[in-house]
């Protein structure tokens, strides 16, 4: 559960005193997520989510963040929407924390992944990275490439104590990875989620319903984000990388946008770079998430495995 900042009614009175949706009827901390404090808000007018911006998110950038989903949901995405308050403002403060208030999206995470799921996944993946085109402004991708050696150094012992040898193997990955990765203007780039996780991803009906968590989103490469997704979706925690699901996700995006021959090309480069990014990150939280946070840390160890996996499986990322 992440709840990190605990929200008074009389703050929350105040609070909603800026919008026109009516006072709270209920406000019930989010068990899921791990980087924000999400409260489930109920009023007259129905169901929001409140987040207060806690961790990996810069305040400064949180205008960007609001505005892509202001701009994907205005163009036919169905994500989160932030709520405009009577300053026209959707951005303030709330328990001394920036705090939005977004619209509840319907639906649930998948519950089994499956070859339905990945392919659904896979064509909205592709349809984000389209609608994402006229959403002009840029943002660095703050957990790309060029920053992996520094979180890995910041980590400092927390990978030798799960595993002996993680810190040397991860670090010659690493620069690996930087000899091979594209020239930017190689390949094409654009808007990216950068953390679409199964509990990203909101089914009805064996339907992709909605897309949630736009907190990592940046511009990269828009490969990269589906090998983000191939890692986080097509390989269990607890075994290899399933075929059957890597299929059916390139499928469905490729039927919203075919790749290009350089994109196949980059794939095993790409599946190899998410692996590590998470594994990086979880391994960061593993020693430094704070006392008292009421949050599940999330296993670095599961994305080594991934990392070995696809140091063994460039084959299955070949076009079928
Ligand atoms: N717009 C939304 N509609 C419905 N539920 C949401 C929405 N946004 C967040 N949630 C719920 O809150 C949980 C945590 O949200 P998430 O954005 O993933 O948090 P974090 O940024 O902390 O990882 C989600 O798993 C989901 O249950
Ligand atoms: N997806 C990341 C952690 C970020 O958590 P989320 O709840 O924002 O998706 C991981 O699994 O390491």
């Amino acid at each position: 559960m992440a709840v990190y900042t605990t929200v008074s009614s009389e703050a929350l009175g105040v609070f909603l005193e800026d919008y026109d949706i009516g006072a709270a009827l209920s406000c019930v901390g989010i068990a899921e997520g791990i980087e924000n404090s999400n409260y489930l808000l109920t009023t007259p007018l129905g169901r929001y989510i409140l987040t207060l911006y806690e961790r990996r998110v810069n305040a400064a950038e949180l205008p960007w963040f609001l505005g892509l989903m202001q701009h994907l949901a205005a163009h036919g995405l169905a994500c989160p929407t932030p709520v405009i308050g009577h300053d026209g403002e959707a951005l303030r403060q709330l328990e001394g924390r920036p705090a939005a208030l977004t619209t509840f999206l319907p639906g649930r995470p998948v519950s089994v992944i499956d070859t339905i799921a990945c392919h659904a996944l896979g064509a909205g993946l592709a349809r984000l990275h389209a609608l994402g085109r006229g959403y002009e402004a840029e943002r660095p991708n703050t957990l790309g490439m060029a920053s992996w050696a520094k979180l890995l150094a910041a980590c400092g012992d927390a990978g030798e104590q799960l595993r002996a040898g993680l810190t040397t193997v991860v670090s010659d990955e690493i620069c690996v990875l930087v000899a091979e990765w594209p020239a930017l203007d190689r390949l094409p780039r654009g808007q990216i989620h950068a953390d679409l996780f199964p509990d990203n991803a909101f089914f009805q009906n064996d339907a992709l319903s909605g897309i949630i968590d736009f907190y990592f989103a940046c511009t990269d490469f828009l490969a990269y984000d589906l090998a983000i997704c191939l890692n986080a979706w097509c390989c269990p925690d607890d075994a290899r990388p399933q075929q059957a699901l890597i299929q059916a996700m390139l499928d469905g995006y490729e039927s919203v946008r075919p790749l290009e021959d350089g994109e196949w090309e980059a794939l095993p480069t790409f599946c190899r770079g998410a692996a590590i990014r998470f594994l990086l990150t979880r391994l960061y939280d593993w020693g430094h998430t704070p006392d008292g946070a009421v949050v599940t840390r999330k296993d670095p160890l599961a994305y080594w495995r991934r990392l070995m996996a696809w140091r063994e499986m460039a084959g299955v990322l070949k076009r079928g």
